[in-house]
């Protein structure tokens, strides 16, 4: 798959992977790689120049609005605020699946995933008034909600402390494992992709420079990708990267 913005310049490169269900990839590389366009394209935001983009062995442009949006759901880099609450915002991504209104197993689902992301205290909150970590909590709450088969998620942790980045792509992980769906994350923190990937794409310049599993994150990788010098230790039975510095220009 390829993409081009109006310029013509590519900036995805003939990019091809395959996920399977259960699995969560990562998709990892410097700033202005083409992550985010990669992650645009799967959730037809953006149509690629070249190539197509399967899921279930059907091209993405074939699923009608409806099918698509309980296929795939979507966690943008940017987070959009508005006045409804918390509750509604997480109520209208269950839209796919009502008939006329919500159901009880809509109003539920809402409940169960409020009580999953510990939002109790902000359910009924404006999603003006509530802070930028509890509005990422949200965004994500609703892509899993819409319960797709697909969970696509850019920079998800982002406005996450510490505890909250592991808590919540522990949560996303085990969900992913547990429904046997894909999930697609666009990570920055190297060590919690590494904590809940199965697979990582690591992309520059909008070409693929590396794909597989954990054995693929070597020191070398990290150097081309990032410009970084760094060792990768297993501390817990975890790898976890340590940074020493930056390569000189
Ligand atoms: N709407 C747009 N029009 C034109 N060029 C764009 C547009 N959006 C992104 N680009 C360019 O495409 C390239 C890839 O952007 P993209 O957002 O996919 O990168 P990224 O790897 O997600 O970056 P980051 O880590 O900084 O979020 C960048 O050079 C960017 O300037």
């Amino acid at each position: 798959m390829s993409f081009s913005y109006r310029d013509s310049k590519l900036i995805v490169k003939d990019i091809s992977f395959q996920v399977s269900s259960g699995e969560f990839l990562s998709i990892i590389g410097p700033n202005g790689s083409g992550k985010s366009t990669i992650l645009k394209c799967i959730a037809r935001l953006l149509k690629p120049s070249n190539g197509t983009i399967l899921i279930n062995f059907k091209d993405v442009s074939s699923y009608s609005p409806n099918e698509f949006a309980k296929e795939v759901s979507y966690s943008p880099q940017e987070l959009v605020r508005s006045q409804i609450s918390v509750f509604d915002a997480l109520l209208i991504s269950r839209k796919p699946y009502m008939r006329f209104s919500e159901s009880r197993e809509d109003i539920e689902k809402v409940e169960e995933i409020i009580e999953a992301f510990k939002l109790e205290e902000i359910a009924f909150k404006s999603l003006n008034s509530i802070s930028g970590g509890e509005l990422q909590k949200v965004w994500i709450a609703r892509a899993l909600v819409q319960e797709p088969n697909v969970l696509l998620l850019d920079e998800p942790t982002n406005n996450l402390d510490i505890y909250n980045q592991i808590e919540i792509m522990e949560l996303v992980k085990n969900w992913t494992k547990k429904r046997d769906i894909v999930t697609v994350g666009v990570l920055h923190d190297i060590n919690i992709a590494l904590r809940v990937s199965d697979k990582f794409l690591a992309v520059k310049n909008g070409l693929l420079i590396s794909y597989g599993g954990r054995e693929i994150l070597t020191p070398k990788l990290l150097k081309e990708l990032f410009r970084i010098k760094a060792d990768i230790l297993e501390i817990n039975g975890i790898p976890t990267v340590i940074i020493k510095g930056l390569e000189e220009v």
